[in-house]
């Protein structure tokens, strides 16, 4: 039997949907009890060894997964090279908060990531630079465009091209209109799956990849309001990459750079060094955090 490897495109009802490189038509894969047992865990992304169980119906038995890159667990998607947080200038405003809490997810997760303002016909004087100030120091790339006039979307096709990348976002910044103004093919809603249940047709998301320009993306920015669900405050304190840098200069090891006396990340902050919104959005987050845990404990 011919062992194949493919990319993990859809997972569906047991069913995982392989794309083998140079391929077209996708590979029905399905995972062997016994592996199943084993707490065998395949997501979409991963990249996994087959053999061809029927190479007319292109179907297959999953034997093994190679190791994963990077994971983010909801959406559950393995291997991404690129996390894309998108916001708008406007309409809505930019939040710092909710830039550093994507951000922060995709640190955690060890995904590159990059920040994407649509919306810059309609930017208020001084905020792209205002954003700018605060992420590029730190390694973050901020791309602006806006979808509705063309501009800057040249940019930022550039920079995904071939990626396997995701959008995660507030609604109404036009993830839809910036997805489309880099490659009109791709459309997101048709890519959902649906099943019929009960009422009528119930639609599902589940996380897909879904050819893009050249490279993939997903189809599932379901990030809503959960996105601190899970973290503790070091997985908080870690995923500020900036304060690294600063904690030599604090007494206490560890330190949370909140009320100890000596602290190097809180005078970086005095000085200028650390953005003081991205310190006020590690504030905000703890003190979430901390919330979320005592509502899990209390129940
Ligand atoms: N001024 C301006 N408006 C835009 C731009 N891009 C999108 N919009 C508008 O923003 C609104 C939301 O855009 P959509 O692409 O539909 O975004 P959505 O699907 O509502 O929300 P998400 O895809 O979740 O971001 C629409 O009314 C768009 O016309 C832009 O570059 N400039
Ligand atoms: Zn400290």
């Amino acid at each position: 039997m011919a062992e194949l490897q493919g990319r993990v495109l859809k997972n569906y009802n047991g069913y995982y949907y392989l794309k083998v490189e140079g391929e077209s038509e996708l590979y029905t894969c399905k995972v062997k009890g016994k592996m199943k047992k084993n707490r065998f865990s395949l997501a979409t992304g991963d990249i996994a060894g087959f053999e061809v169980s029927s190479s007319e119906k292109r179907e297959g038995m999953i034997t093994g997964v190679l190791p994963r890159r990077n994971f983010l667990p909801r959406p559950t998607l393995a291997n991404l090279d690129l996390f894309v947080a998108a916001f708008a200038c406007a309409a809505p405003d930019f939040s710092f908060l909710l830039a550093d809490k994507l951000l922060a997810l995709a640190e955690l997760a060890k995904i590159p990531a990059i920040l994407v303002l649509n919306k810059e016909d309609n930017a208020p004087a001084g905020l792209i630079e205002q954003v700018k100030a605060v992420y590029e120091p730190i390694g973050y790339e901020v791309y602006t465009l806006s979808a509705q006039n063309g501009t800057g979307v040249e940019a930022l096709r550039e920079r995904l091209r071939g990626k396997i990348c995701a959008f995660g976002g507030p609604s109404g910044v036009g993830k839809s209109s910036t997805i489309n103004a880099i490659d009109s093919s791709v459309d997101l809603r048709t890519g959902e799956v649906s099943e019929k249940i009960g009422r009528g047709k119930h639609t599902t998301r589940y996380a897909q990849l879904l050819p893009f320009d050249e490279g993939y993306i997903a189809d599932t920015p379901g990030f809503g309001n959960l996105l601190l669900e899970g973290l503790t405050a070091e997985m908080v304190l870690a995923s500020f990459r900036e304060f690294a840098d600063y904690e030599a200069g604090c007494r206490f090891c560890p330190c949370t750079h909140t009320h100890e006396p000596v602290c190097g990340v809180k005078d970086a902050v005095a000085a200028g060094k650390i953005s003081a919104s991205r310190y006020e959005s590690y504030l905000t987050m703890l003190a979430e955090v901390k919330l979320l845990q005592e509502k899990e404990g209390r129940k």
